[in-house]
């Protein structure tokens, strides 16, 4: 099978503390992949680089078989961002951010209508769309930044934390858009802390820590027999506290 991403060596360092120290990520094309790894992992830092917005120190990055940074044009064309921290135009409505994403991305203007009508239909802000971005809630922002992201029908998707802050219905229907992506031969990859999200959605996973990647492959080879959780405490190696908090004055009332 054709990799949709391939990392090799992929290095950052941000004075001192190596942020990202050397990973081989692989992503087949096709799969619903989820990036796992406790707080301060790499993972953000590595999706960055691997996106063209953080430029590595060493090692190099290909999506569909182009180079990240010799070739940023073709990369760019083939790939999606829902970043972290996501910053919008704030005073477009919603409407108005998708047509001007669209004719950024050269898509003729009747082509971008129709897609932006679409997308906002199936993202169930349809009774949003003139409404100015910056009035958005979180999990609208996050839906009108999947919209914008899914625009050019791009063939690598690229997610940070895209459940945080999104309500159940709204995390359901952003599922089913993904799910219906990946069907259709696209790649999805997102980063996330919730183990039941990608143990649920993903067909493959790649666990990070420390900077380094400590599993990757399909989800059924890294959980091994054991739960996703189970099996991502036991990579990354939870605190030794022996089963107490180690807070002896927590929850302590004095009687009087
Ligand atoms: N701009 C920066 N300057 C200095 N250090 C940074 C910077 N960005 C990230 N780091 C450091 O690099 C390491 C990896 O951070 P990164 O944000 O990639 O982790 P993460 O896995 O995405 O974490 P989280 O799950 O908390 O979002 C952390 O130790 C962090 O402090």
């Amino acid at each position: 099978m054709k990799d949709a991403v391939r990392t090799s060596g992929l290095f950052k360092r941000y004075g001192p503390q190596i942020a990202v120290a050397g990973v081989d990520l692989v992503v087949p094309a096709g799969s619903f992949a989820g990036l796992v790894g406790p707080n301060g992992a790499g993972k953000t830092t590595t999706l960055s680089m691997i996106t063209g917005l953080l430029r590595p120190d060493g090692g190099h990055a290909e999506i569909d078989g182009f180079h990240v940074w010799r070739d940023p044009v073709a990369v760019k064309a083939r790939i999606g961002v829902l970043p972290e921290g996501l910053r919008l135009f704030e005073r477009l409505s919603g409407r108005e951010l998708l047509l001007y994403n669209g004719r950024l991305r050269g898509i003729p203007k009747a082509e971008v209508e129709r897609r932006a009508t679409d997308l906002l239909q199936l993202m169930d802000l349809a009774g949003a769309a003139d409404k100015l971005v910056v009035d958005y809630s979180t999990g609208m922002r996050k839906k009108i930044g999947l919209a914008a992201a899914l625009l050019h029908n791009p063939s690598v998707l690229f997610l940070d934390e895209p459940f945080e802050g999104v309500d159940p219905v709204s995390a359901n229907t952003l599922t089913e858009v993904l799910r219906a992506f990946t069907a259709s031969g696209s790649t999805v990859i997102f980063s996330s802390h919730v183990m039941d999200l990608v143990e649920r959605l993903c067909d493959w996973v790649s666990v990070m820590n420390g900077g380094h990647i400590v599993a990757q492959g399909p989800l059924e080879r890294v959980r091994d027999g054991r739960s996703l959780n189970q099996a991502f405490l036991e990579l990354v190696g939870g605190p030794q506290t022996g089963g107490g908090t180690g807070l002896t004055w927590l929850g302590q009332r004095d009687t009087p």
